[in-house]
Formats: C-alpha cells, structure tokens, sequence
C-alpha cells in the first residue's frame, strides 16, 4: 500500500478522495490509526505566480487556524520546488457530494450549516481575504459541522477534465454574483474580480437557497450564456417559493439582491432573526 511521508511522518494512503489538474487530496492512517486528509499539489509544471498564490493559501489557512473552529485544521505542510503536501483533518464529506445526496435539508441541519458558513466567511473577511469563488465543495462536514477548505486564493490548477473532482463544481457559474460578471475592470482571464464582500453574501446566498429549494437560483438555465445574462437581468425575476420560515425567506431575498451596495452585509446577516430566533 503506498504511503506518504511528510516531515518524517509516514501516512498510509486509504483512498483518493479528489483529483483536479495537478492537486490531489487523499484519505489518510498514521501509525496511530488517526485520520488525515493530505493535499498534495504537483509543481513541476506550475508558473512561479501559481507557486505564489499556493504559498500565500497555505499562509492565510495556517495563520486563520488561530481563529475559528470553522476553518480546516492544517496540522502541518511540507513545501519543496516540486511539490506541496498539506496534512489537514478529514471531513466525512464535502457539501456538494452532501447537498446531491438530499435535495431537501433538514430546518435544523440548514441553520446550523447556515451559521458555520457565515462563521467561516466572516473569519476570512476580517483577515481582508475575499473568496469569489465560494460553492458547497469549499465546505466540508466534520463531526457535523461544516469547515471552509480553502480561500480562493491559490489559482486554480487546470482542471483535469477527467478528474472526480469535476464535479467538485470546479469552474460552475452557478453562484457567481451580478458585479463579477458585470465587472469590466478585471482583465479577461486569471483575475477573478474580488471587488467586494457582498460577492461571497450573494454566493452564500445562493448555496442557502440551494439547502432550501433543492437548486441553486439559475439552475434550470443550462445554456451558460443565457444563465450569465439571467444572473445580471434585474428584470427576471429570482423565484422564492413561499415557505413556513419567514427568516429564512428573508434572508434569502436579502442575499440575492443583484446591487450589491443593496445587498445585506454579512455583519447583518450574523445579527440576524434567522439565525437566533427558533425554529
Ligand atoms: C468527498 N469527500 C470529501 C471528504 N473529506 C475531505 N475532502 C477534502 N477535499 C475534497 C476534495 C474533492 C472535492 C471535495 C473536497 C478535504 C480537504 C481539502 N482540500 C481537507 N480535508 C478534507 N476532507 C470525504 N469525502
């Protein structure tokens, strides 16, 4: 069975849990039996930008482990001209895989992911890193609780078109905001635009609508031209379902505001009805 060893730990490999371009992330056993997850990232073919924005991640989620619970633990890495490995704790599953699995959640699993999420995004936010790519697979649950995975700051490697980590919804515009569609400063291609915060409320927003209705938004338009077109058209109209939890409603209808300055904050959302009033 093949092993891993990072800084003279030696790891048993269980299983591959993801694959995408030249990053995998495997299930691991120590010689304790203990559980780990283990990213490794191939650098033989990655430009001196990509190996910069690999290394500011690993920055930025070692020095956010100090605070919350929210975010992965990364217990140790191990970074050479060549390669990265990341030995992090494993979650059961990660939120997309979770979210496919049941297309409705339950009202309690639903706030209280709700909260980890905000939790998690808000940490981030406070440390001036915005994600703009934020989608269910960032997330992972465990013990029941959901952990951000990573900060859309390392660039993302090209996607391996016959990777299981496709549908880690690498690349879907599914909760891509209005402003970073609209937005023509960025120049085309690398630079996502990170203009603002209220980026990742409407992301979020998207991912809570997703736990409530079964699917995100703009699902139902498959052509992904006419789905950008949709997702900055203030005149089509967003469908919200009446349901019993007026909260929550609120708050979905206060996430998906396409002017972004109108949007909720993600202050406002923390200080929310939704997340302290029962049920
Ligand atoms: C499906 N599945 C996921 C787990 N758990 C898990 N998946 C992780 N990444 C997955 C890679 C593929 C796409 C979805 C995320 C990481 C991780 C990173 N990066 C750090 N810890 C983790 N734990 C168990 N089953």
């Amino acid at each position: 069975n093949e092993t891993i060893t990072i800084k003279g730990k030696q790891f048993f490999i269980l299983k591959i849990i993801g694959r995408g371009g030249s990053s995998k992330v495997y299930q691991v056993l120590d010689h304790k039996k203990q559980l780990f997850a283990v990213k490794y990232v191939d650098l033989e073919e990655a430009d001196a930008q990509t190996v910069e924005s690999y290394k500011n991640e690993i920055q930025h989620l070692n020095h956010l482990q100090l605070y919350s619970d929210q975010i992965i633990k990364l217990y140790d890495y191990e970074i050479t001209n060549s390669y990265i490995y990341m030995l992090m704790e494993c979650g059961n599953l990660d939120l997309n895989t979770w979210l496919r699995n049941r297309k409705t959640v339950n009202p309690l699993d639903r706030k209280f992911y709700w909260r980890n999420m905000l939790e998690a995004v808000h940490t981030i936010h406070n440390h001036g890193i915005i994600h703009s790519d934020l989608k269910p697979a960032n997330f992972v649950i465990v013990n029941g609780s959901l952990k951000l995975i990573d900060f859309g700051i390392a660039n993302r490697l090209q996607p391996d078109v016959t990777s299981i980590m496709r549908d880690s919804q690498v690349g879907t515009l599914n909760y891509m905001p209005p402003e970073a569609i609209k937005d023509t400063s960025s120049q085309p291609g690398k630079s996502r635009s990170k203009i603002c915060k209220k980026g990742d409320v409407w992301s979020l927003g998207c991912i809570l609508y997703c736990m409530t209705y079964g699917k995100t938004p703009f699902k139902s338009i498959t052509n992904q031209i006419a789905k950008l077109q949709a997702i900055i058209d203030t005149s089509y109209p967003i469908e919200f379902p009446d349901i019993s939890e007026k909260d929550l409603l609120d708050v979905l209808k206060s996430c998906l505001v396409r002017n972004p300055r109108e949007r909720i904050s993600l202050k406002e959302l923390l200080d929310h009805p939704y997340l302290h009033h029962s049920p």
